[in-house]
């Protein structure tokens, strides 16, 4: 057996910046939010040394072209001599996680891993770190290189405690260095920090974050703030936002105002909310803090119980985060049920907005459901209408499940005043079904389409048998599209036939629609698929009797003329209630469209003959 030699492993620097730049973080700009991250850190420790210890932060552009530099001053804790070599030559090493952090996570900084300052070689070939600690000793020069070369030396003069850090811009860099940039970009991370923000450039001082409001702390201070929220809300999300709902959790560790989106959102629409740790801007795009149902709104989120992942973009997904998350939920449904109870006008407007997702939430929440049921919004025979209005006329309410079977009966339904509603959309069958169980007295039941013939009446049998030649015509006509006549008397008399489609045989259209569509070798296998179907599967065409046409078509004595009239009534039936029409039927409808237009003019110059 060998010896072994033991080694180090080595690492390379660069390498490493490529991977931060290109997988770790988004863009070369969050070196900015790195640097007010630790400035923020820097003046945390100090205040936990000296309580009521105010902190500043300074950002100073000066130059142009590769000689813009950007610095970057806190008048923090500072580093000594022995934290340099310890912290800031050593990557992966922080003075950030205490003992009590490496236990429960548990920290009053925003940085853990040790990594954030090596952002900043994505944008400047060096950094130049001047700083003095605030426990005392020199201040020290430390000059890091992307080839993980530094350099420390001790100054001549001593600085006030505190840290600048000093970046040259790459030429690749030089628009994260402009004045307005920074300028954004330092209200974007730090609009919301405790203590004054101010950029210096080209001899101008701009303070960045002068107005602090007292609300972002205590969100129920924000009700009596109304204009000043929702315009403290345009200003840094960018939307001109008519209402919110300020949210706030037991432990008062996180909280924040969920301002309503002013336009409809597609349900599928990412979620993404703010969320500032220890009021430093963390997650543009946090999709997990709130409940799936709350697409309707934007959040300003701060917390500083949350732990951030190294990407600083997302959080960990841990008990705290469901509990905050359940929180927050939580929150935003009583600001829901407050409206409900004493400002129903400005519930409505939310809801006529966000709808979907009031019915998301209320499917999940019973509760909720009877509390804002009345202003829901459904389809019915009755036109658009909310569900309070519906139920006002007392009566049973019918549902259809599908937006089809909705489709195959509501001429006849509405024709016969009987309300039913379209059950079809997300969310609406299972608030129907849902809706007695919520709400007392409310009466609902499951409409199936040929239900609705029970309403029609029957012929008189002495009747029905002076169309019987007419039927038997009818019937034929129809054999190849799986269809059948029947005679039947229904209102509206203005409607000439009805369709209505079994199970099965809405089965069948859609496997034949498809192997029309498809190739030759998937054609086969659905046609031996509907082969498996039975004569069950055969569609209902509805004649009405108390329309003057069909009266006129089983009356008719030419022959040749029903079975046409017939197939286009089948046709237009099929239009009526939007199914897709197969190449047969399509060809019936073209075919027959023609062979009326020269009938008319046929019989028009007849007549003109004859004259
Ligand atoms: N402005 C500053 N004032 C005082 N110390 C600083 C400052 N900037 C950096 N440091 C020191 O340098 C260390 C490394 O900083 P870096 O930003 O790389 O990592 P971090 O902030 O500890 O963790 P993370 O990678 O999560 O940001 C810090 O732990 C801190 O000790």
């Amino acid at each position: 057996m060998t010896a072994s030699n033991e080694y180090r492993f080595q690492v390379n620097l660069s390498g490493m910046i490529q991977i931060l730049s290109n997988h770790l973080y988004s863009s070369p700009k969050v070196f900015l939010r790195e640097l007010m991250q630790n400035a923020t850190d820097a003046i945390t420790a100090r205040t936990e040394a000296e309580p009521g210890f105010q902190g500043e932060v300074r950002v100073e552009l000066t130059g142009t072209g590769d000689q813009r530099t950007m610095m970057v001053e806190d008048n923090g804790i500072g580093l000594t001599e022995a934290d340099i070599h310890e912290f800031l030559a050593m990557i992966g090493q922080s003075s950030k996680r205490g003992q009590q952090a490496l236990l429960d996570g548990e920290t009053s900084f925003i940085g853990r891993f040790g990594i954030g300052l090596l952002s900043c070689f994505m944008v400047s070939h060096e950094i130049v770190m001047l700083t003095q600690s605030a426990k005392g000793g020199p201040s020290m020069e430390w000059r890091g290189k992307p080839d993980g070369t530094y350099t420390i030396r001790q100054l001549e003069t001593q600085l006030s405690p505190g840290t600048k850090v000093y970046l040259r811009c790459t030429p690749d860099a030089a628009h994260y260095f402009e004045t307005e940039y920074v300028q954004e970009a330092l209200f974007y991370y730090g609009a919301l920090l405790p203590y004054p923000v101010i950029l210096h450039s080209d001899g101008v001082q701009h303070i960045v974050n002068s107005e602090s409001p007292i609300w972002l702390m205590e969100p129920e201070l924000a009700r009596g703030r109304r204009a000043e929220v929702l315009a403290f809300g345009e200003r840094l999300l960018g939307e001109k936002f008519q209402d919110f709902i300020p949210l706030t959790t037991d432990s008062g560790r996180t909280g924040g105002i969920a301002f309503v989106l002013p336009h409809a959102v597609n349900l599928n629409a990412k979620r993404s909310h703010r969320v500032y740790l220890k009021r430093m801007l963390i997650s543009e795009k946090a999709e997990n803090i709130l409940p799936d149902w709350a697409f309707f709104v934007k959040c300003l989120i701060w917390t500083d119980e949350l732990q951030p992942t190294a990407s600083r973009e997302h959080f960990y997904e841990n008990e705290k985060l469901e509990d905050v998350r359940f929180e927050l939920g939580d929150a935003l449904r009583k600001g829901l049920a407050d409206m409900a109870e004493s400002q129903t006008e400005r519930l409505q407007k939310l809801i006529r907005l966000h709808a979907l997702s009031m019915k998301a939430l209320a499917v999940q929440d019973q509760e909720f459901y009877a509390m804002i049921h009345r202003w829901l919004p459904f389809e019915s025979t009755r036109g658009h209408r909310e569900l309070g209005e519906l139920m006002s006329e007392g009566e049973t309410l019918y549902f259809t499940t599908t937006v089809d079977e909705y489709r195959q009966i509501h001429h006849v339904a509405s024709a016969q005043s009987m309300l039913v509603i379209n059950g079809g959309y997300i969310y609406d069958s299972d608030l129907m079904a849902m809706l007695p169980l919520a709400v007392q007295h409310a009466q609902t039941e499951r409409l199936q389409p040929d239900e609705v013939s029970m309403s029609f009446t029957d012929v008189p049998p002495a009747e029905r048998n002076q169309y019987y030649d007419a039927l038997r015509l009818a019937d034929s006509a129809l054999q190849r599209f799986r269809c059948r006549a029947e005679v039947k008397g229904f209102k509206p008399a203005d409607l000439p036939v009805l369709f209505t489609l079994s199970q099965e045989s809405s089965t069948l259209r859609a496997l034949e629609k498809a192997s029309e569509e498809s190739t030759e070798l998937f054609s086969s296998v659905l046609g031996s698929l509907s082969s498996g179907i039975s004569s069950a599967g055969y569609s209902t065409l509805y004649l009405n009797i108390s329309n003057p046409i069909i009266q006129r078509v089983l009356t008719s004595p030419d022959a040749q003329m029903t079975p046409i009239a017939i197939e286009m009534l089948y046709v237009n039936a099929l239009m009526m209630g939007h199914y897709a029409m197969n190449r047969q039927e399509l060809e019936v409808l073209n075919q027959g469209i023609v062979r009326f237009i020269d009938w008319g003019l046929r019989a028009n110059t007849d007549r003109k003959g004859d004259a």
